[in-house]
């Protein structure tokens, strides 16, 4: 399978001293992270902690509250709309609910984006289709109809579909949750193998600390609204941090907070409800 080759090392996403939030909540504050071409980065972090904060602002979703998030080079905070679309193009983004179309077979699925934003000719688009499908394991099973493929196969395809358009940012939301063990190893070894076949940056948001380590080549945790830790997966391992022992060992008791924090917002609601037990 041929994929054109990217300049090593070049910065694809970059967070300097970004605060991140919603109105006048802040949710992270300072952080800083860097992702190059060809890496596959793990974006850690506890229930409620910011990690979907995080992807909206590698997307433009969000702009920073302060600081830079920067995106191929360009400063997505200060992009307009159409700036936006076309950084966008460059990415592909992989939900949890990576919804096909249920009218179309899994071949058209993943056609689909070339179809939408491509001029090539069916003979070009045949090819690389099942070249795609061939990469997620799935060439012979083109011609069935969504309806006809498990959950699993359903994610591949989603994930063929992702990657179709060559992007050099792919951003994963939670690839591993609700796969089997097998599914959830095989998923994990598609992610890097897809990154070191495309060059792109891949950044996965996951609780699974297992899977992502196995694959990861950076792994960034956030959580009491900023970046606790960062470093490889044997830096973390080795670290004697209690928030990240706690997290990698997903012990019950510890520094990391189950508790949803009491905000002042949530006091004026409970004052207006009349009651304070
Ligand atoms: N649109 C929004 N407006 C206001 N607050 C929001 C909004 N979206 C998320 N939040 C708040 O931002 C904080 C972080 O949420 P986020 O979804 O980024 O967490 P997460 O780490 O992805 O959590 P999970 O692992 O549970 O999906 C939470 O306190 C949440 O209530």
């Amino acid at each position: 399978m041929s994929f054109p080759s990217h300049t090593p090392s070049k910065t694809v996403l970059r967070f300097e001293g970004a605060a991140l939030g919603y109105g006048e909540f802040t949710v992270l504050r300072d952080i800083s992270l860097q992702i190059d071409a060809g890496q596959v980065v793990a974006l850690m972090g506890g229930s409620g902690s910011g990690k979907t904060t995080l992807l909206r602002a590698a997307t433009g979703q969000i702009r920073p509250q302060s600081g830079q998030v920067q995106v191929f080079g360009h400063d997505i905070g200060q992009a307009d709309a159409h700036q936006l679309q076309t950084l966008r193009k460059r990415m592909g983004v992989l939900f949890q609910q990576g919804a096909l179309f249920t009218d179309l077979n899994v071949f058209e699925n993943v056609a689909f984006p070339l179809r939408e934003h491509t001029r090539l000719e069916e003979s070009a688009i045949v090819a690389k289709v099942l070249n795609t499908l061939d990469a997620v394991g799935l060439r012979a099973a083109a011609h069935l109809a969504v309806a006809e493929i498990s959950g699993g196969m359903a994610r591949r395809v989603a994930l063929a579909r992702a990657v179709i358009l060559e992007p050099e940012l792919i951003l994963y939301d939670e690839p591993f949750a609700g796969l089997d063990p097998i599914s959830l190893g095989i998923t994990a070894q598609l992610i890097r193998t897809l990154a070191d076949r495309l060059g792109c940056a891949s950044v996965l948001i996951t609780h699974d600390v297992q899977e992502s380590f196995a694959i990861a080549d950076q792994v960034y945790l956030v959580g009491q609204g900023k970046m606790l830790a960062s470093g490889t997966p044997d830096d973390l391992n080795q670290s004697q941090d209690p928030y990240v022992q706690q997290f990698l060992q997903g012990a019950a008791d510890g520094p990391v907070a189950f508790n949803y924090p009491v905000t002042p917002a949530f006091e004026r609601w409970l004052a207006r409800h009349g009651s304070r037990s």
